[in-house]
């Protein structure tokens, strides 16, 4: 067992390149040993901003980063773009929850009260009557992020957080779910990657029906071939770029008669859509929703029935010890999952642990997701630390970074860089970080021959930039 990659050879170049990141990486965090400013060791929120100053990152920014394959459909993209653009299209309407919880829809003419919220009122004559139209906006964007200043006294423990988390989803629905929107939404989640040097995604999407101005809705087919066709479109204006795949997810509060259509869905999906649809997961709070376990009958229905969906699940989002939800990461590969999702539970579970190490089954690490959500105050104290210094299978990925103040993936890549894997991840670490994401993706072999080229040519380029400067 070694330090995660360890076992790596570097060229002449790249240890140049080493030698100057190291430099700087080193002298970062002396310098944080003496004013004991880390922003690893920070909440990422009251970070950031230090997080931008670091040459590091800027290094991890230019950097190419392979793949994300831990990503949530509308997580995504900067929340920024959907308060400053899309909440600015005509026909978009608000209302209010009797709780104070906003919700929006496009529609013309303007939609029917329902009885769970107030009047819609058009956006554009709301503005007219607000006294500010600069502090409603920023009082939006406040509303779609968890950022705080202040996280540890608003989010005193992880049913706060997740439950302000599910808001922001149940918010910004109406919005994205808005066919010209919708279209848009997933164009940008590919922009702002592929501007941040990732070239390949795998998305958790819900695939929640879209709807037009007349109300009229689209079903599960809509929204995979328009994720097919946007997608297209992007790698037409950006050549280098690969594409992304779809891994379709169901919500694990939901009755196991329900999750088994969705599994039929999901077959359904893969059948017709061999090339976007990857396989199946199921999603949302794991510590108050149902076990893998729970769900046996359904989630057996491709075995028995000699049909093949491949599961992406997510397990060990949890910190409740010997729970049944704790088992989940067992059952998890038990059922033959092709990654783990978060896996932060891994490493209080030897057999698992070796079990995924025997048979390759990479753990999906989102830093930041992890220390907003699972309350991780110092990500030197990561559980992961453990597993990458003897080189366990993982990939990084962001989650949701819009929700987090993030953008892209770079973030995840420093805190991972700097905090997880503390003074000695160097070079190595990172080049093997970003050969696993194209590694244990789902695409082909020989798609992912042609995207490791593709990669290696950046990485070259990258290698030289990093070691001359
Ligand atoms: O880290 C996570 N763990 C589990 N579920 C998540 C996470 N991030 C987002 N979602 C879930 O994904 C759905 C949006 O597609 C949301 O319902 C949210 O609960």
């Amino acid at each position: 067992m070694m330090r995660l990659g360890g076992p790596l050879v570097l060229t002449t170049k790249e240890e140049q390149a080493n030698e100057r990141l190291m430099t700087l990486k080193i002298a970062e965090m002396k310098e944080a040993m003496k004013t004991l400013i880390f922003p690893p060791s920070m909440h990422f929120f009251q970070a950031k901003h230090l997080i931008e100053r670091s040459q590091v990152f800027n290094i991890l920014k230019m950097m190419p980063k392979g793949a994300a394959l831990h990503l949530h459909d509308t997580g995504i993209v900067t929340m920024d773009w959907l308060v400053r653009n899309v909440t600015y299209r005509p026909h978009c309407h608000i209302c209010f929850t009797s709780k104070g919880i906003m919700q929006f829809r496009f529609a013309h003419p303007t939609p029917r009260t329902s009885e769970k919220c107030s009047k819609w009122i058009l956006l554009e004559d709301y503005r007219k009557r607000v006294q500010n139209v600069t502090e409603f906006d920023d009082s939006l964007l406040r509303n779609f992020t968890l950022v705080t200043q202040h996280p540890e006294v608003i989010y005193t423990n992880q049913n706060v957080v997740w439950s302000k988390f599910q808001t922001i989803f149940f918010t910004i629905s109406g919005l994205i779910r808005y066919a010209p929107v919708f279209r848009d939404y997933v164009f940008r989640s590919m922009q702002e990657f592929y501007e941040d040097n990732v070239l390949y995604m795998e998305i958790r999407a819900r695939l929640l029906p879209v709807y037009e101005l007349s109300g009229e809705h689209h079903d599960e087919e809509w929204s995979v071939k328009t994720y097919q066709e946007v997608a297209q479109k992007f790698v037409e204006t950006h050549p280098e770029f690969i594409g992304i795949k779809i891994i379709y997810s169901d919500d694990r509060s939901k009755d196991v008669t329900v999750i088994a259509e969705s599994i039929r869905t999901a077959m359904g999906l893969r059948t017709k859509f061999p090339t976007v649809v990857a396989g199946f997961d199921l999603v949302g709070h794991e510590d108050t929703g149902h076990s893998l376990h729970y769900y046996k009958e359904a989630l057996m229905i491709p075995a028995r029935d000699g049909g093949k969906l491949p599961y992406f699940f997510h397990a060990g989002e949890t910190d409740w010890q010997g729970t049944s939800i704790d088992k989940n990461i067992l059952d998890a590969l038990m059922l033959n999952t092709t990654r783990i999702g978060h896996g932060f539970a891994l490493s209080k579970h030897p057999a698992a642990r070796a079990y995924s190490w025997e048979k390759d089954i990479p753990i999906e690490v989102c830093p930041i997701s992890n220390q907003v959500l699972k309350l991780v105050s110092d990500l030197r104290n990561h559980p992961v630390a453990a597993l990458m210094a003897i080189g366990h299978p993982m990939v990084i990925s962001s989650d949701d970074p819009a929700m987090f103040g993030a953008k892209g993936l770079s973030y995840d890549f420093y805190e991972a860089f700097m905090g997880i894997g503390g003074m000695k991840a160097d070079l190595r670490t990172l080049k093997q970080l970003a050969m696993n994401s194209i590694r244990y993706s789902t695409l082909l072999e020989t798609e992912k021959n042609t995207f490791m080229e593709i990669w290696k040519k950046r990485w070259d380029k990258f290698i030289a930039d990093v070691a001359t400067k």
